[in-house]
């Protein structure tokens, strides 16, 4: 079953748009949402739950239409963009009591528990964390009120790599549970950590929505000498750049095979870059 189903969302804005983003979230899967920067990525996850409002298409969460259902499905999803910053001078106490007052299924003892693992002292204020601490705090309101599906833009931004690691134990632990996670992330190797998917967001457009090993092994990377580099060859390469010793480009798994050629295994960042060199495909 799909979590959530996105079909043709548009959002206009003067000088960038939105255009027909369609793609699908299945149950107790995690699914990491890529792209550069000004892709798109918070434009379509805001849009999901109408705090940036979108020129057309249609969001169905646990098969239900969004603005029919928007607050039993805010129930059962978790959504997180940057830390939290709104009452900068109140006791993050203060703000947890508030938040848990809208939520029928509020899990102290899981909120206690990330509170720990996140080192946070409800005693502070938003204004007095750090940036990384912002962000740990809005993931500790977003997991803690047993939703089913988590949405968060850009959830490891500011957080070192032993905090990065262990959200990602947090998402893997939580997706054994059934929980379907989406997030954004620059960081290509914590979703080789940890995602079953990818969504692929290039210039307010999808470019690829795969299962990750199936989208990583369909690509190699092919380092070639100017002689090496050819006529024939040129049509099958992808984002041909200059390299230490020559050139690098992504070639199809496929192609290389049936042209007989060998490159090196191509990880998620090394395709991102030739991709965008080209931006397709
Ligand atoms: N309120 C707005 N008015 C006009 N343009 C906007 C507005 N908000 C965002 N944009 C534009 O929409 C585009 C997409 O921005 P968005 O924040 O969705 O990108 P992103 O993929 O999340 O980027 P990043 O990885 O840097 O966070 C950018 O060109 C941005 O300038």
């Amino acid at each position: 079953m799909n979590v959530l189903e996105v079909k043709g969302l548009c959002k206009i804005y003067p000088g960038f748009q939105l255009r027909e983003v369609s793609f699908s979230l299945p149950e107790g899967q995690i699914t990491g949402f890529i792209g550069r920067n000004g892709a798109g990525k918070t434009t379509a996850l805001k849009s999901l739950f109408h705090f940036i409002h979108p020129d057309s298409g249609e969001i169905r969460f646990f098969g239900e239409a969004f603005q029919e259902n928007e607050l039993s499905i805010k129930q059962r999803v978790g959504f997180i963009s940057g830390g939290v910053d709104y009452y900068p001078k109140k006791k993050l106490r203060t703000i947890t009591a508030v938040t848990k007052s809208f939520y029928r299924d509020w899990d102290e003892q899981d909120y206690r528990r990330y509170l720990g693992l996140f080192h946070l002292d409800e005693s502070k204020t938003p204004s007095q964390l750090s940036a990384g601490m912002k962000v740990k705090y809005a993931l500790a309101l977003a997991l803690s009120h047993n939703a089913k599906l988590l949405i968060l833009d850009e959830p490891t931004s500011g957080l070192d790599p032993v905090s990065r690691d262990e959200l990602m134990d947090i998402f893997m632990e939580l997706c054994r549970k059934g929980v379907t996670i989406l997030f954004s992330t620059h960081i290509t190797s914590d979703l080789e950590k940890c995602a079953d998917r990818i969504v692929y967001i290039h210039n307010g457009q999808i470019l690829a929505e795969s299962e990750l090993q199936t989208f990583i092994s369909s690509y190699q990377i092919l380092t070639l000498s100017a002689e090496q580099l050819t006529d024939a060859l040129r049509p099958l390469l992808r984002g041909l750049k200059p390299a230490k010793y020559g050139y690098s480009a992504l070639i199809r798994t496929k192609d290389a095979m049936k042209a007989g050629l060998s490159g090196t295994a191509a990880d998620l960042e090394s395709i991102m870059i030739h991709i965008e060199k080209e931006g397709r495909a």
